[in-house]
């Protein structure tokens, strides 16, 4: 008995080694075996497959998937007032890999939690900015690390201003959250993009995205 496989893991999960059996769409990959290695909250897997080079040969390939589910993005633009509105948290990865303090810039963002991508992003930009936007403009979803991670990462783009506000924001304290919310002048923005003191890509390619196609673009 496994847990996460025939048994339920610590978040009531099981067959986690089934991803990927069924894949079809693709006659040069063939799965040939799904083995757990981690679903202590995220999860973690290795999967053997036989894979049909360009030339026609085929060798057996290992690779390690972490899965952590889909998330979504919103970059929240006042285009009267030229601002953004960021979050400032702890991340432990970026601070264990070189981050001087782990306090990272970003969008507003949080995983899918079986939700619609657009309703978990507005769920997301209230808990964690305390605005509740109204239409939101989808700007592309990307896979952020192809090579090791499963997500897919919807982005948006929503204005705010006084009258979206409705509450203080910062996350949700009971899952151990603690976000502050920081408006930035857009030029600003773009300026800490360039020192690198905004470090986190999709942060990165919203305000660039911003700048070249959406609201401070100069048409
Ligand atoms: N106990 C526990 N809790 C965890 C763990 N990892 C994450 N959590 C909790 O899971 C929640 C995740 O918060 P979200 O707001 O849903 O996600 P996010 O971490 O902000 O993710 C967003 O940013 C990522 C980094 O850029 C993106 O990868 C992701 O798609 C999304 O946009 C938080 O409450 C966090 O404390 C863990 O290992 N253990
Ligand atoms: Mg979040």
């Amino acid at each position: 008995m496994t847990p996460g496989i025939d048994v339920p893991d610590r978040r009531g999960r099981t067959g986690l080694d089934q991803a990927g059996r069924d894949l079809t769409g693709n006659p040069r990959v063939k799965v040939r075996d799904v083995r757990l290695l981690s679903s202590d909250w995220y999860v973690l897997r290795t999967t053997t497959f036989d894979y049909q080079h360009a030339d026609g040969h085929w060798s057996v390939q290992q690779r390690e998937t972490y899965d952590r589910g889909n998330g979504a993005t919103v970059l929240l633009y006042d285009s009267a007032r030229r601002t953004v509105l960021l979050t400032r948290q702890f991340r432990f990865p970026a601070y264990v890999n070189g981050h001087p303090d782990g306090m990272l810039l970003e969008t507003a963002a949080g995983l899918l939690d079986d939700e619609a991508p657009e309703a978990a992003i507005r769920r997301e930009a209230a808990e964690e900015t305390g605005h509740v936007v109204g239409e939101v403009e989808h700007v592309f979803t990307v896979y952020m690390s192809p090579g090791s991670v499963t997500e897919r990462l919807h982005f948006y783009a929503a204005p705010y201003n006084a009258a979206t506000r409705t509450g203080r924001g910062g996350g949700v304290a009971e899952e151990g959250e603690d976000i502050e919310v920081v408006e930035l002048d857009f030029d600003h923005a773009l300026d800490l993009v360039r020192t690198g003191e905004i470090a986190d890509a999709k942060t990165v390619m919203l305000l660039q995205w911003a700048a070249l196609d959406g609201p401070f673009a100069r048409r």
